[in-house]
């Protein structure tokens, strides 16, 4: 799940993009990169790494312009190597540089096209690299750079790619064009800051990239739509594929966003808070008379929905687990043996906080289950005399594909299996789930702002539909076998 960001100021962008990044950095934590144009030239720079690794004064010096994007790089597609990290740049036409957050699902039979008819040839395995050369292509079908040549070239990218995107790009000698998909899968928030050499105007994947720099969030890019900000800072805006079903991705409030942001105006901090409620209260139906002492957060982002359980509960919250606070999020990293060690080097208890006490842990979600394995031992060698999980997401059963790198069903803790057996592979007292219905509910809220998800890993309901021996292929190109080999050949 990458991050990304575009500026277009009346001064130069790149520290911004950099300051930006950092605050997307829970996003991606394998490459980072920024390009910046000024008026003639494209400049790029990226690597393997944490934003604050990627960057140094002497590389931050070279990237000048006013107009700029910014992506830092979690990999669904292709190898984690230097050769995938983004943003991409093609130099025809008029220099285009792309960051993409998102995966297409139709990325062999693009790259195929884009060689056989677009005479295009992309070196790289990245999704996104095809992504650009597909969007330069039907820009180069266009006679004039203009906003409304980029919107209808941007029509021909909608028909073509299929899949989950939110996209930045800085095309030369026009400025900033930034697109979402027609099902708006990915998210993309739009938002402006005026000053006195004239208006500016930030997208980003979240808002919290907004409000660090200053930016009024205006509004989230709808689905399908398409904007331009021309280096002079004027803003155009069109819808730019059919309409089609609104489906955001749940697992985006879930587990990737910051809670600080807002997401299709929905608060992610909210969302999770409501999730706590609902699991409260579905624990108190089925446990009235429950022996929970304590309930304990698996940080971090479990934190919101577990205050709440507890609060609904009545019972104690206590921070029983301390982060190291140097080490990065575990889930998104990109191979079992790293996420496994990364448990125990990044979550430690606090013995008097477990020491004879019924406790309930709360996670937000249990993907491969390899977090709450590890907690559930620490959690009884810490004294706890019996220890119950609740998972404020249900059973992730089925892969992502549009963005989320859970590619191979079968490294799924919860597929093929009831919750009796999970609970059994994780060593728990008891573990509880929370209903798909009520996390779609807790999300949509009280104004029932979102109608429908993208919920496929959870229900398999996939919103683009899919062909058939997609999840084979996808499955032998990405499980962590397939990375594995990879790396050692
Ligand atoms: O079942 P698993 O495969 O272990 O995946 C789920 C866990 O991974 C994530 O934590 P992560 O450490 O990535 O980030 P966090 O600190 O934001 O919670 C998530 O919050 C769960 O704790
Ligand atoms: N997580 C993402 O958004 C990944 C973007 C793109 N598919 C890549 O692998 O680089
Ligand atoms: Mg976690």
């Amino acid at each position: 799940m990458c991050g990304i960001i575009g500026i277009v100021a009346t001064q130069d962008v790149a520290a911004q993009l950099y300051d930006g990044l950092t605050v997307l950095q829970h996003r991606g934590q394998d490459a980072a990169g920024i390009a910046t144009a000024d008026g003639t030239h494209l400049r790029v720079h990226k690597g393997n790494g944490l934003v604050r690794d990627v960057f140094d004064a002497g590389s931050m010096r070279q990237l000048e312009g006013r107009v700029g994007i910014a992506h830092c790089r979690y990999p669904t597609a292709g190898s984690e190597g230097l050769d995938e990290a983004q943003p991409f740049y093609v130099n025809s036409p008029y220099g285009i540089a792309l960051a993409h957050n998102g995966n297409l699902i139709n990325t062999d039979a693009l790259r195929r096209e884009v060689f056989e008819q677009d005479r295009r040839n992309v070196n790289t395995e990245s999704d996104s690299e095809v992504l650009l050369n597909v969007f330069a292509h039907e820009l180069d079908l266009q006679k004039a750079l203009t906003p409304e040549a980029v919107f209808r070239a941007l029509e021909g990218v909608n028909r073509r790619a299929k899949g989950g995107y939110a996209v930045v790009t800085a095309v030369l000698g026009l400025g900033l064009v930034a697109f979402r998909d027609p099902h708006g899968i990915r998210p993309l928030v739009l938002g402006k800051r005026s000053t006195a050499g004239g208006d500016e105007y930030a997208v980003a994947s979240e808002s919290v990239a907004l409000d660090i720099l200053g930016f009024e969030r205006l509004r989230d890019v709808a689905p399908g739509e398409a904007l331009v900000v021309t280096a002079r800072g004027e803003l155009f805006t069109r819808q730019c594929a059919p309409p089609q079903q609104h489906a955001p991705c749940i697992f985006e409030f879930v587990y990737f966003a910051r809670p600080d942001s807002m997401m299709d105006e929905v608060s992610v901090h909210k969302a999770r808070m409501r999730m706590g409620v609902k699991l409260g209260e579905k624990i108190l139906r089925l446990r009235p008379d429950h022996d929970i002492d304590v309930v304990i957060p698996i940080p971090d982002t479990s934190r919101d929905a577990a205050l709440e359980i507890a609060n609904v509960l009545g019972v104690k919250y206590r921070e029983g687990f301390i982060k190291n606070r140097y080490v990065g999020r575990t889930f998104i990293m990109p191979g079992q043996g790293q996420r496994a060690q990364s448990v125990k080097r990044k979550l430690n208890p606090i013995p008097l906080e477990f020491r004879n006490r019924v406790v309930l842990l709360v996670d937000d979600s249990i993907v491969r289950g390899t977090t709450s394995r590890q907690i559930v031992q620490m959690a009884r060698e810490a004294g706890a005399r019996k220890v119950y999980l609740a998972s404020a997401a249900p059973p992730v059963r089925h892969p992502n594909i549009y963005g989320i790198d859970m590619p191979s069903a079968d490294e799924l803790i919860a597929h093929g299996r009831s919750e009796e057996e999970i609970q059994q592979l994780l060593g728990c007292d008891w573990l509880l789930y929370q209903d798909l219905a009520d996390l779609e509910e807790a999300v949509s809220g009280p104004k029932q702002l979102i109608a429908h998800f993208d919920s496929s890993c959870f229900n398999g309901e996939y919103v683009t539909g899919i062909e058939p021996g997609y999840f084979e292929r996808i499955r032998q190109l990405r499980s962590d076998e397939a990375k594995k080999s990879r790396r050692v050949s």
